[in-house]
């Protein structure tokens, strides 16, 4: 009998007749059922956060007493958490635990930072005329916050949404991905135990056509925060108004290799972070621009370090790559390979597929009219190309619409400078690859990466508004 859940609403668990099976992506097999929410549910939800916002105050005190709280649990929890991730999204038990120990951090930092949200003095006195006034600002909660997460990141991307929005005063209606629900629901059940008031996060299980565009429309939520697809992510900004909007979506990573690189640290870097959770790492590595002169020796240390990979069962302690979250993605993958093949780009390494598992890949002879540069691949699948002019070079990484994180490896500081100067994105790596991420950096795109920076820190900036406090005094 698989593991039931519910949805957590206004503080209590809620079974529906409507059910959703939960996959482990590796085996197939169900081994969770979940309650699916209907109107009726997100209709609840939407209105428990918004009274909760209205009518229960929790000081900023608290607010840190209950996030320090989760991730204390977080850690007593750690591996039936992590094998949860295992089981939902098929990631590496080792790379799972990392997101968990992530996750602690991510509550501990927005604990931290609920404890010093301020505003500032404002000198009005200066201006002619008011010299008998003072002022200062407030940083006030936005009210409730609608959040809508991915499948890659189950529990570390949904800890970016609530922690910072529930430090920062808000309540939430939270809507996970449908092939990842079972996190969030463990969540929630970790901010009970902690002593969340009822309503202050609320957990809705559904596809994103039905619970999803019924939160868009809502009047009730004054800020939507979404990670996941350029594509929905659109969709989001067409349908929510004047509503505010963080948006972290998609990337098609760039990273140079230059002639002046250490290239044992690049083949070395770019083979653990490319293939990490099978690519589907919204900052995993997917264009990799060689100077000419060291195409050769790149890519074979590139391939060596590639061949020491471990592929296959997501649960064994050895594994780096798993399966892809569906098979489904798997083959979409594979017929972007053939297509660039048929384009003209050669198979390095790997490119076979095993159901939902892919091979670590590497290709050859891409360009940028082929899907698998252009577009974003989010697999296993990095793609060669070789430059030998650094400018031109520079421009070709910009030729993109995406621009969340990119890198160089040179150990020349004016072009690491003038590629991190020039190169359009939210983050720029130098000497690492454009895979790296600690929870307290600002982190977020640009172009069609989106807008708004997550990193609890300055989610809540995002998440709070800054309110003016005028003195008139009398004498
Ligand atoms: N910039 C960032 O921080 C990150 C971006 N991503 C991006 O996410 C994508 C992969 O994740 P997926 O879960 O497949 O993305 P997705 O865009 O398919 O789904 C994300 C969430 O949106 C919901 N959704 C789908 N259609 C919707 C609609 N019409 N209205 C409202 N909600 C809707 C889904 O149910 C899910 O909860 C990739 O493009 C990846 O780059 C993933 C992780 C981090
Ligand atoms: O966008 C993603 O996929 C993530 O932000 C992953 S990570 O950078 O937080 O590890």
């Amino acid at each position: 009998m698989p593991d039931q859940y519910g949805l957590f609403i206004n503080g209590k668990w809620v079974e529906t007749q409507d059910k959703a099976n939960v996959k482990n992506k590796y085996t197939g097999e169900v081994y969770a059922e979940v309650s699916k929410a209907g109107e009726k549910d997100v209709e609840e939800a939407i209105h428990s956060a918004h009274h909760a916002y209205k009518h229960t105050d929790l000081s900023p005190y608290e607010r840190y007493k209950i996030l320090n709280k989760v991730s204390e649990l977080l850690q007593v929890r750690k591996e039936e958490l992590a094998q949860n991730i295992t089981s939902e999204a098929g990631k590496p038990i080792k790379q799972a635990r990392t997101e968990i120990d992530r996750a602690t951090q991510t509550f501990e930092l927005a604990a931290e930072e609920a404890k010093r949200i301020h505003g500032e003095g404002v000198p009005v006195e200066a201006a002619p005329g008011s010299e008998n006034r003072m002022a200062f600002t407030l940083k006030v909660p936005v009210g409730v916050v609608g959040a809508i997460s991915p499948f890659n990141f189950p529990v570390n991307l949904v800890a970016h949404k609530i922690a910072p929005a529930i430090a920062a005063g808000n309540t939430v209606v939270l809507k996970p991905a449908s092939a990842t629900p079972i996190s969030s629901l463990k969540l929630a059940e970790l901010f009970e135990e902690a002593g969340l008031p009822a309503g202050f996060l609320n957990v809705v299980v559904g596809s994103g056509s039905t619970v999803g565009n019924q939160m868009m429309k809502d009047k009730r939520i004054n800020l939507y925060t979404f990670t996941g697809s350029a594509e929905v992510g659109l969709k989001l900004k067409q349908n929510t108004g004047l509503n505010k909007l963080i948006l972290e979506l998609g990337n098609n990573s760039p990273v140079i290799v230059d002639e002046e690189a250490d290239i044992d640290l690049a083949a070395k870097t770019l083979a653990q972070k490319s293939f990490a959770y099978a690519g589907q790492v919204c900052i995993s590595v997917q264009r990799i621009y060689v100077h000419d002169s060291v195409m050769k020796e790149f890519r074979e240390k590139l391939l060596d370090a590639i061949k020491d990979l471990h592929v296959g069962d997501p649960f064994d302690d050895k594994t780096d790559v798993g399966p892809m979250i569906s098979e489904d993605e798997a083959e979409r993958v594979e017929e972007w390979i053939q297509e660039a093949k048929g384009q003209g780009a050669e198979v390095l390494f790997g490119g076979q597929r095993e159901g939902a598992l892919f091979e670590p890949t590497v290709l050859a002879n891409t360009d940028h009219n082929m899907k698998v540069v252009c577009e974003e691949l989010f697999a296993p699948v990095v793609t060669l190309m070789s430059f030998s002019n650094f400018e031109e070079c520079l421009n070709e990484v910009n030729n993109s619409d995406y621009g969340l994180q990119g890198g160089i490896f040179t150990k020349n500081v004016d072009k690491a400078f003038k590629a991190a100067r020039k190169v359009e994105v939210g983050g720029f790596m130098i000497n690492d690859a454009s895979q790296y991420r600690v929870d307290l950096m600002p982190y977020g795109g640009v172009k069609n990466s989106g807008w708004g920076k997550e990193g609890p820190k300055y989610s809540i900036d995002e998440m709070t508004e800054e309110r003016l406090i005028v003195m008139n005094l009398q004498n």
